[in-house]
């Protein structure tokens, strides 16, 4: 085990948007997305961002080491799997999130009105309460309008 008593992790995640597809961000569907991220999995990029947190904030990898996008058995997976999968590897390690913050870059829709919906399935999934879940969003003012990005920071300690 780690001597450190904290380990801070940070995780990204961008996907592609297509017309036709379900958005799904922080485990929570985003109901009138023009465009859902095109993806082996549900392309959950804040749920990736915040699984790649978890994993480097122990130097584990990321998640496409656990999770290859080219295996037959992860088309179309619920990226809560993921994120348990990584929790699950940095508690064996002896080590519990004590607080996350995500940001998430979309031009459309709006993300507002999911905020507390989405905070409160991370927070479940990272087994946190929803005070230390914190999310952001960001628009990228037009210079990315068919891409969705997450960025993630969690704070991991001992014990
Ligand atoms: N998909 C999004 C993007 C942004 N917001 C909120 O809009 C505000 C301004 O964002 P800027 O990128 O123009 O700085 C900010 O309060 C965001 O929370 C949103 O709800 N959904
Ligand atoms: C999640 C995995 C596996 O289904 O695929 P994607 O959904 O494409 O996501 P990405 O963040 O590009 O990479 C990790 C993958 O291996």
């Amino acid at each position: 085990m780690s001597a450190l008593p904290y380990r801070i992790g940070y995780g990204e995640d961008a996907h592609r948007l297509e017309a036709g597809r379900t958005l799904v961000l922080g485990g929570v569907p985003v109901p009138h997305a023009p465009a859902g991220a095109v993806a082996h999995s549900d392309g959950d990029a804040a749920l990736h961002a915040l699984a790649d947190a978890l994993l480097s904030g122990l130097a584990l990898g990321d998640i496409g080491q656990y999770f290859p996008d080219t295996a037959a058995e992860w088309q179309g997976l619920d990226s809560a799997v993921i994120l348990a999968r990584a929790l699950e590897l940095v508690r064996a390690r002896g080590y519990r999130p004590a607080n996350a913050a995500l940001v998430v870059t979309l031009d459309r829709p709006k993300l507002g009105p999911l905020r507390a919906a989405m905070a409160q399935r991370m927070a479940e999934l990272l087994q946190l309460p929803e005070t230390e879940m914190g999310v952001s969003f960001k628009t990228s003012e037009g210079l990315a309008p068919d891409h969705v990005q997450a960025r993630a920071t969690v704070l991991l300690v001992a014990g």
